[in-house]
């Protein structure tokens, strides 16, 4: 590509052109027939605007409050695993961008870097995502090493009891580099001859068996507030409201998990009618342009999540 890239799409195959295969389809891709994955993008398509002329828009404020943190426009950075896979300064060079641009980074559970690397490396607002593990010992120790490094908030993720069946991983046999932040607790090293690696991992580390009533142990171990992440339904985002989370996450984890759940899009408005304000609603999933950041602020979202993977055109 010779000129530089105008928009989002067009990093794409400069992250094709400068990844190893195994790494670019890790970062690009989804579950199964990857059918969420491009509805993710294709239904912001469906969706116009009324636009409405003779308004003054010469001075443009977009900041924003989430739980109590003024950020510097509604856009945060969504937990992207392994970071290193695309960068050798992987979290700690995404924390810098947080606080170059005022805003929050949520940290990946299954980061490249530690959570002392990134808390010392800026000053970034940063939240913790979990992975609830069956060693929930190594969850808690991690969750409470976030508390003392001046994380903000937990982002309990909730929907990968196991890892979504990504056949371009189970293809190129995925492997995952070393996860830093568990040195000395707990393996991440696993090697199967059978598909993916990460999938490997994920099955023998994951607690499969994670529900509701999980939230009152995560309570029991950190004072921070907790978001709940991969809510899809008006019933799931009352359940959460109930059970007392300070925010909720309507996502289908970049639809890397369960393959024909609805685009995150089509989904936000039932999550917003049925919270009511009670909690703050967030968004992630499909976003590409300010456009469609735009679209799930006008239906309710307080502010959006954007992750690092490589955007979907190879589907166009
Ligand atoms: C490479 C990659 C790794 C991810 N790792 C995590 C993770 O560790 N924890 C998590 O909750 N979500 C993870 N996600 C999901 C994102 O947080 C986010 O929900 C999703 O990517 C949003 O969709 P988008 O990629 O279309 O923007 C990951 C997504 C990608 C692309
Ligand atoms: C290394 C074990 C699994 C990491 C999973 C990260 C993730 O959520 C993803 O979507 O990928």
């Amino acid at each position: 590509m010779a000129a530089e890239p105008v928009n989002v799409n067009e990093f794409q195959e400069l992250a094709k052109q400068a990844l190893p295969k195994m790494y670019y389809d890790y970062f690009s891709g989804g579950a199964e027939d990857q059918h969420t994955l491009r509805e993710n993008v294709e239904a912001f398509s469906r969706i116009t605007f009324q636009p409405r002329i003779l308004v003054d828009v010469s001075k443009i404020d977009m900041s924003t409050t989430v739980l109590g943190f003024n950020i510097s426009s509604p856009i945060m950075i969504a937990p992207t695993a392994q970071q290193k896979l695309a960068h050798p300064e992987g979290e700690i060079a995404t924390a810098r961008a947080a606080a170059a641009c005022n805003t929050i980074m949520v940290l990946s559970f299954m980061s490249t870097c530690t959570v002392e690397e990134v808390a010392s490396s800026c000053n970034a607002i940063r939240f913790l995502q979990l992975y609830v593990f069956k060693r929930r010992d190594v969850s808690a120790q991690l969750v409470q090493r976030a508390e003392r490094n001046g994380f903000k908030a937990i982002v309990l993720t909730a929907d990968t009891p196991r890892l979504g069946r990504r056949e371009a991983d189970i293809k190129n046999r995925m492997v995952s580099p070393q996860l830093k932040n568990f040195e000395g607790l707990i393996s991440t090293e696993v090697v199967t001859d059978k598909g993916s690696n990460i999938e490997a991992l994920a099955s023998g580390i994951f607690d499969a068996s994670l529900s509701w009533k999980d939230i009152e142990w995560l309570r029991s171990i950190t004072n921070l507030p907790i978001l709940i992440k991969g809510v899809l339904t008006c019933e799931d985002a009352i359940k959460a409201v109930e059970v007392g989370v300070s925010g909720i996450v309507v996502s289908n984890h970049g639809a890397r998990q369960l393959d024909y759940v609805p685009a995150t899009i089509s989904a936000l408005e039932e999550v917003v009618l049925a919270v009511g304000g009670k909690v703050p609603v967030l968004f992630d999933g499909g976003i590409r342009r300010g456009t469609d950041i735009f679209k799930a602020l006008a239906l309710g979202a307080q502010a959006v999540f954007v992750s690092l993977s490589p955007p979907t055109v190879q589907f166009v």
